[in-house]
C-alpha cells in the first residue's frame, strides 16, 4: 500500500532539506535552490535544482546528495535531477539572506559585530621565515580536527603560502559580490594567490590591503565561524594597523624562534598591541631544538627566545603573555607542508604535532569556557 501523496511530497521535502549546498553549507532548500520537487505516478522523483553558478564544481556532489536522500523516501523508485541557474535577482537574494537579510551597501564584517561569537587570531611574527604560516595551518587543521568551524585568511600579501600548505588549491566562486571560500582539511581558506594570476607579485600600498582585507572579511562567506586565524604578514606593517581597526576584539599570536634576534622583533610585532589596545594571546616559539638519534637535542637557534617574549610583553603590555607551546624542529614539518597536508594530520603522533595539538588545545579551551556568553574582552593595558 502507498502513503498518501501529500505524506509522500512532505518526506520529499524533509529529505531534500537534509541535503546541504557542499560550499555554502546549508540545506539547499533553505537557500531557495530547490525549483520543484515532484513525484509521478512511476514514483519517480524529478527534481529541479538551481546552481548559483553556471559551472558548479560541485554538481556531482550535489547529484549524488539528493539521489540519496529523496532516494531512501519509502515509495520513491527513482530520482532525476535537473539543473538550472539562478537569474541575477535570485543570486541576489540569496546573498541578502546568506548575508542575514539585509542587502548592505556597505560591507559588513560579521566578526566586528557585537555579539559575535566566533574568536579571531591575528598570527603575528617580527622577521620572515619563522614559521608563522606553518604554525598556522597546524593551528587551523587541529582545530578544525576538534570539531570547531575553523577559517583562515592568508593575509600574508607578499608571501602567501597557506593555500599550498593546506592544500586548498581550488578557486574561490562567487555569488554576485559574494565569495565562497574554497575548503581544505575541514577548513575554509582564503588567500590574496587566489586572486592574482599565476606566482605574481603583489605590490600593493596601504589603503588597497585595508580594502583586500576588508573585502576578505566581509565579502567572503564564513557561516558561522568558531575560531578565524589570520596569518599576517612579517613585522608591524599595514596589515596588522588595518586588521586592528577592521577587528579591534581580535587577539595576537605571535610566532618567534629561540634565538635572540629574532625575539627582539617578535617583541617589537607584539608590543603594537598597546597601540592598537589587542590583546596578546600568548607567545609560540618554532623550530626550538632537533631531536637526535640518540634523544638529546640541539637547540640549532639558540634558546629561550620564546620565554623572554613572552616575559617582556607581559612587562611592556602590563596582561600576563604566556609562552603557549614549543615545536620542535622536524622536517616532517615542512615535508607535510609541502604535500598540503599539515603536520598534525599527516602524522599526529610526532613530537611537533603533539606541541601544535597543545596549543590549539590551550586556544580551543579558552572559547569552550567562553561558550554562550558574549566575550566583551576588554582590550590589554586599558
Ligand atoms: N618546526 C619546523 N620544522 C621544520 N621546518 C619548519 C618548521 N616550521 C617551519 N618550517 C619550514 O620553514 C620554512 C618557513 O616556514 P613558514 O613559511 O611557515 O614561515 P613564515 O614565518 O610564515 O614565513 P614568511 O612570513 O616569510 O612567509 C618553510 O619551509 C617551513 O616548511
Amino acid at each position: 500500500m502507498s502513503a498518501p501523496a501529500s505524506t509522500v511530497e512532505d518526506a520529499i521535502q524533509a529529505a531534500l532539506a537534509t541535503v546541504n549546498d557542499p560550499e555554502i553549507r546549508r540545506p539547499i532548500t533553505e537557500l531557495d535552490m530547490v525549483r520543484s520537487a515532484v513525484i509521478g505516478p512511476d514514483g519517480v522523483v524529478r527534481v529541479e535544482l538551481l546552481l548559483t553558478v553556471a559551472g558548479c564544481p560541485l554538481r556531482d556532489k550535489l547529484r549524488a546528495d539528493i539521489t540519496a536522500a529523496v532516494g531512501a523516501v519509502p515509495g520513491v523508485t527513482g530520482v532525476e535531477i535537473e539543473f538550472g541557474v539562478m537569474s541575477p535577482e535570485q543570486r541576489q537574494s540569496l546573498q541578502a539572506k546568506l548575508r542575514g537579510g539585509t542587502a548592505a551597501a556597505e560591507p559588513v564584517i560579521p566578526f566586528a559585530q557585537p555579539g559575535s561569537r566566533t574568536r579571531v587570531y591575528a598570527v603575528a611574527s617580527g622577521k620572515g621565515g619563522v614559521g608563522k604560516s606553518s604554525v598556522t595551518v597546524n593551528l587551523a587543521a587541529a582545530l578544525a580536527a576538534r570539531g570547531l568551524s575553523v577559517g583562515v585568511v592568508d593575509a600574508d600579501i607578499y608571501g602567501h603560502s597557506v593555500p599550498r600548505m593546506l592544500g586548498a588549491d581550488g578557486r574561490p566562486t562567487r555569488v554576485e559580490d559574494m565569495i565562497m571560500p574554497p575548503q581544505a582539511h575541514g577548513v575554509k581558506v582564503i588567500s590574496i594567490g587566489m586572486f592574482t594570476a599565476g606566482n605574481a607579485a603583489v605590490v600593493w600600498r596601504g589603503p588597497m590591503l585595508h580594502r583586500a582585507l576588508q573585502q576578505f572579511l566581509a565579502d567572503v562567506y564564513w557561516g558561522e565561524l568558531d575560531v578565524l586565524l589570520l596569518d599576517l604578514p612579517p613585522g608591524t606593517g599595514d596589515v596588522a594597523i588595518s586588521l586592528s581597526q577592521l577587528l579591534p576584539n581580535s587577539e595576537i599570536l605571535v610566532v618567534t624562534t629561540p634565538q635572540a634576534a629574532a625575539a627582539e622583533v617578535a617583541e617589537r610585532a607584539g608590543a603594537i598591541a598597546l597601540q592598537t589596545h589587542q590583546r596578546v594571546v600568548g607567545v609560540i616559539e618554532n623550530m626550538s631544538w632537533l631531536e637526535l638519534p640518540d634523544g638529546s637535542r640541539m637547540e640549532i637557534f639558540g634558546s629561550g627566545g620564546g620565554q623572554s617574549v613572552a616575559e617582556s610583553l607581559t612587562r611592556t603590555i602590563g596582561a600576563q603573555v604566556p609562552l603557549l607551546g614549543q615545536i620542535p624542529l622536524d622536517t616532517r614539518v615542512r615535508e607535510a607542508g609541502d604535500a598540503g597536508n599539515p603536520i598534525v594530520l599527516a602524522d599526529p603522533e610526532s613530537p611537533a604535532a603533539a606541541a601544535l595539538r597543545t596549543v590549539a588545545d590551550r586556544l580551543a579551551i579558552r572559547r569552550e569556557s567562553l561558550l554562550g556568553k558574549p566575550l566583551g574582552l576588554k582590550p590589554a593595558g586599558r
